[in-house]
């Protein structure tokens, strides 16, 4: 087993807030807020883990212990068989980390000298290096940027980059945080195919926290999703998908706009829609294709001559994902 979380709880003091801002300047009572309530799970060598949940959720909480910035309240983190907190030399060598909204690299030095540094923090021998420096710079195809300096990279330039340098030393386990905040949609795509094709060929273990469900869809087969600190869902994402694949979404356009709240109500007192809305000359509604009533509803639809086109989608993967978190309260 490549990573053990057990019964992690983690608390954060945060000061007590008073209502006289004056005195809150002064005050030294703090209270705690719990950003972890006994959270478990074990991940296999090689495994590919989407690690989700809203903002506020525990996601980062649960990364920074599992790579030994932060110490649990309780519980136990094993990673590799040795305590992050305990053991960091050791551990540090065995694992990446690449956190989007920070920089492993040198700013306004070429890349390549980061490249360098990292070879020296990690004391990789130089048979590894040389091969490794090939390997990833050919998969990644940076080599046409390894001579200019960070800051003038793009965003996804540089994220290549990062992931390189995370690489160099052989780690068994990749952490990612947030990979593709702000990429275009081509620098998203060569990126999921980097981390996908590392993953084959070096057995690597890939945690990965993201909001974009496309990087989730497109990498993994089990998500942990956490809310609330709390762990409410381990197992496959197709799972979820397939609890809303039955429900499709309508959007009626409306020719006779002086019509638009007289038809709505009349659907909502003749079907049982899951959701309706009204936005400018539209209706959008979702119902479940999966009853006699979806039939009768298209039938009813057509029948009513304000209607004028009408378009029936699926969910998209941000709107399931949206649908499940509202579900489950978080
Ligand atoms: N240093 C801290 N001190 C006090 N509270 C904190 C601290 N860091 C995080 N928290 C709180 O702990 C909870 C979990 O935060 P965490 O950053 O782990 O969430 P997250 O899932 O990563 O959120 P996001 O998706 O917004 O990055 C939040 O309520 C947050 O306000």
């Amino acid at each position: 087993m490549d990573i053990l979380f057990s019964n992690i709880s983690k608390e954060y003091q945060v000061k007590k807030r008073q209502d006289n801002p004056f005195l809150n300047f002064f005050n030294r009572e703090y209270e705690s807020k719990q950003a972890l309530k006994n959270v478990s799970f074990q991940i296999k060598k090689g495994e590919i883990i989407g690690y989700i949940g809203p903002n506020g959720a525990g996601k980062s909480t649960t990364i920074k212990i599992m790579t030994g910035i932060l110490k649990p309240s309780s519980g136990k983190c094993c990673i590799l068989g040795v305590d992050p907190m305990e053991n960091r030399i050791k551990f540090v060598k065995k694992v990446g980390v690449v956190f989007g909204n920070r920089s492993n690299l040198l700013w306004d030095l070429p890349v390549i000298d980061s490249i360098h540094m990292m070879q020296k923090l990690y004391d990789i021998p130089q048979e590894t290096f040389s091969t490794n420096f090939k390997e990833l710079t050919e998969m990644m195809d940076i080599k046409n940027l390894l001579h200019m300096p960070v800051r003038l990279l793009s965003l996804g330039q540089r994220m290549r980059c990062e992931i390189i340098v995370s690489l160099l030393h052989n780690p068994e386990i990749l952490f990612l945080d947030e990979p593709t905040l702000g990429l275009d949609a081509r620098s998203k795509i060569a990126v999921h195919q980097f981390i996908k094709k590392i993953n084959e060929k070096r057995s690597i273990t890939v945690i990965l926290t993201t909001h974009d469900m496309n990087d989730i869809e497109a990498l993994t087969n089990r998500v942990i999703i956490i809310g609330k600190g709390s762990k409410l869902f381990d197992g496959q994402f197709k799972a979820i998908k397939d609890k809303y694949k039955k429900i499709k979404k309508i959007q009626l356009e409306i020719n006779q706009v002086e019509q638009i709240t007289s038809i709505t109500n009349q659907i909502k007192q003749q079907f049982s829609p899951d959701y309706v809305t009204v936005i400018a000359n539209e209706i959008v509604i979702e119902i479940r294709d999966e009853t006699h009533e979806f039939e009768e509803f298209i039938k009813y639809i057509s029948k009513i001559k304000a209607i004028g086109n009408y378009q029936i989608q699926s969910l998209n993967i941000e709107e399931i994902i949206a649908r499940y978190y509202s579900e489950l309260d978080i």
